[in-house]
This record gives C-alpha cells, sequence and structure tokens, in this order.
C-alpha cells in the first residue's frame, strides 16, 4: 500500500537522454520540480520528448546523465532490481498501448503487477482487483480481455495501475484511439485518481486532458518550452 516515503515529490536536475552514443540528445531538462499531489499534463509535437520523460522518471529507461529525485530516493543510482522494487511500490503506470494480456480475464489483467512481483496472490489482493475493477466500471464477468471494448481495456488498465495503491501515476496518452465518449470516461477515471496524496502526471495530445491539468509542461524538440498553472475550474 502506499508508502509515504516514497511519495509523489520529484527532482529533476541536469537531465540528458541520448538514445545513440555522440548523438544530440533527444531530451535535455536542466530543472524540473514537481510537488506531491500536483496533477501535471505534458504536450507537444510528436517527437518532441514527452514518452521518454514519462519512462525516466518512472525508470524503465535510464538517462545518459543527470539525477531524478523522487523525494529522497535519486532512481538513477538504484540497482535494476532496487528500481523495479521502488516502482512496484511507487508508480502505477498506465500505458498507451494498455499492455494487457489478452487472452486472461480482466481480474487477472489485473493482478499481473501482483504476479510479477512473485507474490501468492492473496483473497485481500484478489478481493482489492475485484474492487478496483467495480470501482472503473468493469464488466467482471468477461473470460478474456480481448472481449471488453477499448474504452474498458483502458480503464482495467487504470485499475491495475492502482493495485498496490501508489503515490504516483503516470499515464502515457491514456484517451489515444479511443472515441469521444470513451475518451471522457478514461479521463474522468484518471482524474478521480488525483488527490493531496496523490501525484498524477500525463502525456497527451489530447486537448480535453491538457486542459484539465493544474500544471502544463509544454516540450518542444527535447526542451521543456512552457510550464503553466492555472485552475482548470476557472478557465471552464
Ligand atoms: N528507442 C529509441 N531509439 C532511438 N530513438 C528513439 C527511441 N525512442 C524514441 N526515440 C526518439 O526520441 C525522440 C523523442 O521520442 P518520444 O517518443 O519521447 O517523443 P514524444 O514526444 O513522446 O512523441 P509522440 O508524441 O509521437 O509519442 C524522437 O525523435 C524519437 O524518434
Amino acid at each position: 500500500m502506499a508508502d509515504q516515503n516514497a511519495a509523489g515529490l520529484l527532482r529533476i536536475t541536469d537531465l540528458e537522454l541520448c538514445y545513440q552514443k555522440n548523438a544530440a540528445p533527444v531530451l535535455a531538462l536542466p530543472t524540473l520540480a514537481i510537488n506531491r499531489g500536483e496533477v501535471v499534463g505534458i504536450s507537444g509535437p510528436s517527437g518532441s520528448g514527452k514518452s521518454s520523460l514519462l519512462y525516466l522518471i518512472s525508470g524503465l529507461l535510464r538517462p545518459t546523465r543527470g539525477q531524478i529525485n523522487w523525494n529522497d530516493t535519486d532512481i538513477t543510482k538504484l540497482s535494476e532490481g532496487a528500481c523495479d522494487r521502488w516502482r512496484r511500490q511507487s508508480i502505477g503506470f498506465v500505458f498507451q498501448d494498455f499492455h494487457l494480456i489478452d487472452e486472461v480475464s480482466p481480474l487477472e489483467n489485473v493482478l499481473i503487477p501482483a504476479s510479477f512481483a512473485g507474490w501468492r496472490i492473496s483473497a485481500d489482493t484478489r478481493q482489492r482487483a475485484h474492487d478496483l475493477l467495480d470501482q472503473v466500471g468493469v464488466p467482471m464477468a468477461r473470460k478474456s480481455t480481448s472481449d471488453l471494448s477499448r474504452g474498458e481495456q483502458q480503464r482495467v488498465a487504470i485499475a491495475r495501475a492502482l493495485l498496490f495503491d501508489p503515490p504516483i501515476i503516470l499515464a502515457d496518452e491514456p484517451t489515444a484511439s479511443l472515441d469521444d465518449a470513451a475518451s471522457l470516461v478514461a479521463a474522468d477515471t484518471l482524474f478521480s485518481l488525483a488527490g493531496p496524496n496523490r501525484t498524477v502526471i500525463t502525456v497527451s495530445h489530447d486537448r480535453d486532458v491538457i486542459d484539465r491539468c493544474k500544471r502544463i509542461l509544454k516540450f518542444d524538440k527535447g526542451h521543456l518550452v512552457d510550464d503553466v498553472s492555472r485552475n482548470p475550474a476557472e478557465d471552464a
């Protein structure tokens, strides 16, 4: 369950990412601070480094240089195993293409992080997965996740991201490839997770998603070019 020591306060310094040796960095970020409980949208043209940043701050990708501190932990210094454990405890990641297993049930998909962690799945964990699916409004009776609509599949992915009650939610294009109605439900579900103890950071091309964020970071060609804090309720 949520570890407050691992809670969502991010400090980035001197960050640089090059995918190829001696190539120009695809991302260069001298400094960035995100406070616990912020709801942050990352926007910018295709190829501007948005997804790379999300992968870096989740520890799924290592930077070429720089520090990424979540609270007191510089995740760039963690061994692979320690980084995996930190991520499991701290981050719920909603992937653009869901990363679900089609052939198994929605419930089994929500339980994947527990299986990866090598846990014996207890009745309590199974009940929690059940409750999360209920919370996001996904029909549980389906045998195969492939029988669900894309919108429902995205909500299974969101439920899975919540299994360990992480203090940080990262979402990569959570409404991509969904129709308008499904996008709205997915966005409502995502934003309902925000709170003083949970930081939500989402990459999106979807204006409606970005407009609901209290802070918008705009990237262009690997650089942060705008950082705007706003009150979506007042702007509506
Ligand atoms: N694995 C990789 N190897 C080499 N280059 C990569 C790799 N992944 C991304 N890139 C390059 O890094 C740059 C940033 O990519 P990234 O996916 O972070 O951008 P993005 O802003 O998320 O784009 P989009 O909105 O299209 O998803 C792009 O020029 C991309 O081609």
